[in-house]
Parts: C-alpha cells; structure tokens; sequence
C-alpha cells in the first residue's frame, strides 16, 4: 500500500470508526469480556486459540484468504497485521505460520512441495512454525547442533538432538499450537557434512495432536511480552522423516544419497531475509498506532497552563510535547515509504534470482539487515517515548502502549540480533569500500562511499542534510578500514581487528542505514506527492522535513565532524525543527486520523476516536476483577488480623 493511500484513502477500512456491517470487527465474540491482562498464563493461551480459529476463519470469509490467495501479498498480509492487533494485544499463537512457516515452504520447496504442502497450510489443514534457533545458539547459525543424517537404506533423514544445548528453543507457536515445522538442522549424509538445510517435520499426531515419537516438545514459559505466541522447545530422538521432507528447492539429497548443491549456501537463510523485508512495514504500523494513541490522548487531556490567566492547555500545545510526538507521526511515513521501497527491491531480487542472476542477492542482505535494525531500533524507543508522553495514564495496560513496547523491543532480538545484523551490513560497506578503492562498480545504495569530492560548504537543506549523513557514513566507514589496515599491519589477525574495530563498524553501519533511509523517504514523498492535492503535499513535504532536521540535530556530533557544518547552521537547523512543529501542530491530530486505524485495533483507552479517555479509563478498571466485591476475602484472613496484632 503506498503512501498515499496510507495517508488518505485506505481501500480495506471506511474511515476512522464507521463500523460497517459484514465488517470482521463486528463479530463481538472476537474481543474479549475480561481484558487479557487479567487472565492467567494458560487461560491467555486458551483464549488466544479460542479467538485465533474464529479470527481465521473470518479472514477466509472477507478475504477469500484461501488456497490461490498469495502470502507473499504485502498488502495483504498488512491488513492482516492491522486486524490482528484489535484481537490480540499481543501476537497470536498462528503468526509464525503465516509469518515464516509459509514463506518457508514457498521460498525453499520445490514445485511439488509446495503445491502438496502450501495447498495445506493455507488451508490450515496443517499448523507450522519455523524452528532455527536452539537453547544454545541464535545468531550463530553455522554452531547449530541438531543433525539430519541421511540413511539410503531407507530413504529417510535421522533428526537427532544430541545434546540440552540443541533442543530447539523459542519459535512461535511450537510449544502446543502447530502439529508440523520447517527445522532448521545439518545435514549429513555418509558422516559427511553439507551445511544447514531445511525439513518439514510433522510434530503431533494430526488427529489427537499427540507429539510423535521421538518429539518432545514444550512452551518456554512467561516473558516481557507476545505472551499469547506460545514459544516452544523441541527435541528429536533419532525421529526418522522421508526423504521427500528435505525442502529441495535450492539444496538436493537424491535417493542414493548424492549430495547436489544449491547455487549458494546463503540461499537456506532466504526465509530470514523475508521476514526482515516484512517487519519494517511491522514496525510503521506500530509506530502509527502508538502515535495515534498519545497525539489523540494529548489533544484530550489538559494540565497547567501556560499563561496564568488562561485556563489550562491542551498538552499537545506543549512544544516538549510535539517534540516527542510530531517526530513519531513522520517515522511512522519514513518506515512505511521505505517498507514499500525495500518490498519492491526484494521481489526485483526475487525475480532476478529466479532467472539465476544472484548479483543482488549480497545488496539486500546489506538493507534488509539495515532497515530491520534501525526500524526496530527507532520504533521501540519511540513508543516508549509515547508511553512516557501519556504521563501516568500510559503505563495502564488498557492504554495499550505497554504491550505495543513488548511488540516493537522483541523484533529487536527476533529475526537477527540487532547488533549482529548491523556487523552484516558492516561487513558489506568495508568490502565496498575496498571495491570501490580498487576502482570497481558499487551496488546503487553503497555507491555514495566513493564520493572523493572535497567536503562542500554545509547547507541545511534537505539535499544538505541528505548529503551530510553520506558524508557521515563514508567517513566512519573510511576510519574503520583504516583501523582494521593498521591492526592488521601490526600483525593483529583480521578477525581480531574486526572485533576490535566493531564499535565503531556498528556506528558506521547505522549511519549508512540513517542516510539510506533518509534519502527514500525524501525521493518517495516527492515522487507520490506530484499526485497529491497541494495541502496535502505540503504538509508531507513538512513531515520529510522534521524527519531529516530531527535526524541532523540528533547526529550533530558525526555531522561535526565528518561535514562542514557550523554553529550558526545548527542554531539555524534547531529553528528550523521549531517552526516546523508549529506549522505541523495544527495538523497533528488530522495525521493520525488519515492512518486510519479503528479504535478497535487501537485497543487503547486513551487514543479512541471520540476522545472519552477518563470514562474509558473508569470503565476498564471497574473490568478489573478486584472490583468484583467490595471486600476481598484476604482482608478477612490477613489483614484483619494482622491489624488486631494477631497475626
Ligand atoms: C512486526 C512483525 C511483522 C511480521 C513478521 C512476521 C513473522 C515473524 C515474526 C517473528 C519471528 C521471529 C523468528 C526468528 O527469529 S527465526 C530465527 C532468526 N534467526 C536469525 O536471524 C539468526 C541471525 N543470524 C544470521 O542471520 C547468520 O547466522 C549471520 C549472523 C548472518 C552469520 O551467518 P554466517 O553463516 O556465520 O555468515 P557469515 O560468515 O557472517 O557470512 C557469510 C556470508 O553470507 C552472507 N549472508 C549472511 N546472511 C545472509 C543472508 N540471509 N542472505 C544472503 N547472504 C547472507 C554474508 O553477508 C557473508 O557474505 P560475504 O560475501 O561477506 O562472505
Ligand atoms: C520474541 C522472540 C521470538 C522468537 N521467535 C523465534 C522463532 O519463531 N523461531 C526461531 O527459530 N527463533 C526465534 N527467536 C530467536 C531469535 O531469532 C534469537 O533470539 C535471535 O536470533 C538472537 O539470538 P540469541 O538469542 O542467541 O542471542 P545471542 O546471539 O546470544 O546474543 C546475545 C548478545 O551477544 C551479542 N553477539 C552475539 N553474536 C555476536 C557477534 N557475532 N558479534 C557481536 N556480538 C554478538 C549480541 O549482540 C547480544 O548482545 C525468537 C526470539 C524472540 C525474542
């Protein structure tokens, strides 16, 4: 969905709050009569199941999501995520079926497993999840220890875990929800080791949902958040599959045994490159419901006054308070515009792979890596900051920004370690570098980097600032291969002088990741804008332009010391970001609405459309069961006599 529809026209939704019949919110027995936060951990699971089967069997009826429906639809699966978020607060225990269970089969089976097996899971005849990641490695998926050994004899793999460390630990829904997965093991055929591949395995019983023979499986227990994901461990006991059940797309093992490889051995983590593609429009709708929530909440609520004679304000007139808030509105658009931009490079990749032509394949890697980071990265903090702004009100469960935390802070770890995968993208910037260095052709996005130009004067335009931050992740970029040359040099490996040298590789990555994104949303604004009324335009153009000064002025001190800037430009850029939150002020809770986001998937006391946040507060703590009896029975066998000093 582009920015324009996101702004003013979404397809799937009437505008704000007119629930329309045959809509899947109307189905009341969707929602809950007790708030989740107030039932126990296994009542939440068993609820969460209650509303997953009606949830999906709704999403078959208004979207024809069935069999012949594809996946790997983005608008799709973005409406989706959206109405997931009015029935579950967190996750649901099905989004690793969708989100990885599916992709998996289509991006690593041949033509016929996916016709027999994708038929299925769309269907959801079958339930899946992707497991990689064990009790003891996440990151470092060569180190993974669970064994698939092939045995020609019978035309079987042998998944085994041989040790605690290797019980698969942590994917979604595996704990008591699906009854089959894509894992993740190495390969060996004949004692001989072919690397990590991909097995569809079936886990339960699918009548009495019994685990299988040789499957032990569990849920991992209670965390910070998604607590109705139903993470699980599994192990394998010499648990034997069909050949057939290896995922053959790229990687074969023939009926004797033959070993054929595919084109490239990073191919297996193709699922992982999606699903990091995926969670930077993930992290825009979170964005754009948290923003909604405090931008609504601080138009409605008063406190103090600025002038003594005048009664009090609206918060949101505060401008500390449009400097937390009016920032998030634009991310939300930054990471929405730059979602849509990376979708489009990933299915060019796709299709160019497809054909053979893997030439791509190392450039996305680089941005999916980058995006998925900073996205995440910045959304987290960022609806915290919402959280904060809401004052007192925002650390209720029913404001819904706690649990939108959870959602954003756990994809800082899931999919790819945000530390780790910006040492990925770091690892692409220093070989471009020293391509570059030799003379040779840069992908597109690093191309900048050979930018030999004397540093020009500073100019606090959007294409100055653009330009400031390439200058910016050049420079950091150049100062790493310097240190790295100058260990090496002294006789330091070069692995410990990456090591050594990865502060400052992470910081150089980032900064490639802020100039990446700030030029796609500056270049896809203008572009969608020629289509726009001129208010309309305008008042984007001012969202592209406090997304950059913010940036500037946040990065002030790179800026200083990679580009030309001086102080009187930065007292020039700080009045800039000031008038531009005064212009944008008056349009901020118009912004919000134009996500259009129902109050119903806003799931917040505070951000609801109509504005009555203390008679919703009132109404949800009367939901709180507490509130069921004036007396709780405790006062009676503690208190009471605890105060008669009998206790
Ligand atoms: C908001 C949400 C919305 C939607 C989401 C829906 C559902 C999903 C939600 C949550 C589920 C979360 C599920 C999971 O977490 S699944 C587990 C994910 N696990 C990881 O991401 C593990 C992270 N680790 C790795 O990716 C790798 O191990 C590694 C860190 C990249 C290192 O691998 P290694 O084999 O050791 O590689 P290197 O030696 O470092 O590099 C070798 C070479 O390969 C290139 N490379 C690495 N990865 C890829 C890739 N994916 N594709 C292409 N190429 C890759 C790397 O750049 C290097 O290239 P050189 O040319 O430099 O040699
Ligand atoms: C909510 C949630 C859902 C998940 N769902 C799934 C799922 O469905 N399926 C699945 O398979 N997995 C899943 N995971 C696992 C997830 O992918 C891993 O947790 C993630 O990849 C990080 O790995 P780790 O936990 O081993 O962290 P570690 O790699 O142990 O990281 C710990 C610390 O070590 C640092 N570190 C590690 N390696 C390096 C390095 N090379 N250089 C520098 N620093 C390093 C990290 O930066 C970090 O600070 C999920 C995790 C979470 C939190």
């Amino acid at each position: 969905m582009g920015l324009v529809d996101q702004l003013v026209n979404q397809p799937h939704y009437t505008l704000v709050n007119q629930p329309r019949e045959n809509d899947i919110l109307s189905h009341k027995e969707l929602f809950d009569s007790i708030p989740e936060e107030y039932l126990s951990h296994k009542e939440k699971y068993e609820n969460a199941i209650r509303k997953t089967v009606l949830y999906y069997r709704l999403m078959q009826k208004y979207q024809n999501y069935k069999e012949g429906s594809t996946i790997l639809d983005e608008t799709r699966a973005n409406y989706r995520n959206l109405v997931s978020f009015a029935v579950f607060k967190d996750y649901p225990p099905l989004m690793l079926h969708n989100g990885m269970f599916i992709p998996a089969i289509a991006g690593q089976g041949t033509p016929e497993q996916q016709k027999h097996w994708l038929k299925r899971a769309k269907n959801m005849e079958i339930l899946g999840t992707y497991a990689q990641t064990e009790l003891g490695h996440g990151t470092f998926i060569r180190g993974l220890e669970t064994t698939a050994e092939y045995d020609p004899s019978t035309e079987e793999f042998v998944l085994h875990s041989p040790t605690l460390t290797s019980y698969k630990w942590w994917p979604g829904g595996l704990g008591h929800t699906v009854n089959y997965c894509v894992v993740m093991a190495q390969l060996y055929i004949r004692g001989r080791h072919h690397g990590m591949q991909p097995f569809l395995v079936q886990l339960r019983d699918e009548a009495t949902h019994m685990p299988l023979p040789g499957v032990k499986l569990g849920e991992i227990g209670a965390k910070l958040g998604l607590s109705t994901v139903n993470n699980g461990f599994l192990a394998f006991e010499h648990h034997r599959i069909p050949r057939d059940r290896m995922l053959m797309k790229n990687a074969q093992v023939l009926k004797d045994g033959t070993f054929v490889a595919g084109p490239s051995s990073k191919l297996a983590y193709g699922t992982m490159i999606y699903v990091r593609v995926i969670i930077v429009n993930g992290m825009a709708n979170l964005m754009a419901k948290a923003a909604t929530i405090a931008v609504r909440y601080s138009a409605v609520r008063r406190q103090s006054q600025i002038k003594p004679s005048e009664p009090e304000c609206q918060i949101l007139d505060y401008v500390t308070q449009q400097h937390k808030l009016l920032i998030c509105i634009a991310t939300s658009l930054a990471f929405s515009t730059c979602a849509r931009w990376l979708w489009d490079v990933y299915t060019g990749v796709m299709g160019q792979m497809e054909s053979g032509n893997m030439d791509h394949l190392p450039e996305l890697h680089a941005l999916a890596c980058s995006l998925k980071v900073v996205s995440t990265m910045d959304v987290s903090g960022l609806v915290e900051r919402c959280r904060l702004a809401c004052g007192g009100h925002g650390f209720m469960h029913s404001s819904n920004l706690p649990y939108t935390y959870g959602l954003a802070t756990a994809a800082c770890t899931y999919e790819g370690e945000n530390t780790v995968l910006l040492l990925q993208t770091a690892r692409s910037l220093v070989k471009a570098w020293q391509k570059g260095s030799k003379g040779k052709p840069l992908s597109p996005t690093e191309a900048y980097l050979m930018d030999k130009s004397p540093v020009p004067k500073w100019e606090n335009t959007l294409d100055g600032i653009i330009a400031g931050f390439r200058r910016v992740s050049a420079g950091k970029v150049q100062d790493c291969v310097s240190k790295i040359d100058k260990l090496v040099k002294m006789g330091t490996s070069y692995e410990d002088a990456w090591n050594q040298t990865s502060v400052r590789l992470v910081a150089a990555s980032e900064a490639h990741s802020r100039a990446v994104i700030l030029a796609t949303f500056r270049s896809e604004v203008s572009r969608a804008a020629a289509a726009l009324s001129p208010p309309l335009s305008r008042v984007l153009h001012q969202l592209v332009h406090l997304y950059c000064v913010y940036w500037a002025l946040e990065r002030l001190g790179d800026l200083l010391l990679y580009t030309s800037i001086a102080e009187r430009d930065v007292q020039e850029l700080q009045q800039q970001y000031e008038d531009l939150l005064q212009k944008i002020r008056p349009n901020a809770v118009g912004l919000v609405d134009a996500f259009d986001l129902r109050d119903e998937i806003l799931n917040s006391t505070l951000g609801a459309y109509d504005g009555r946040v203390y008679e919703r507060l009132m109404e949800e703590a009367l939901k709180s069961p507490l509130n069921a009896e004036p007396v709780n029975q405790s006062f009676h066998q503690y208190l009471k006599p605890f105060m008669h000093g009998k206790l």
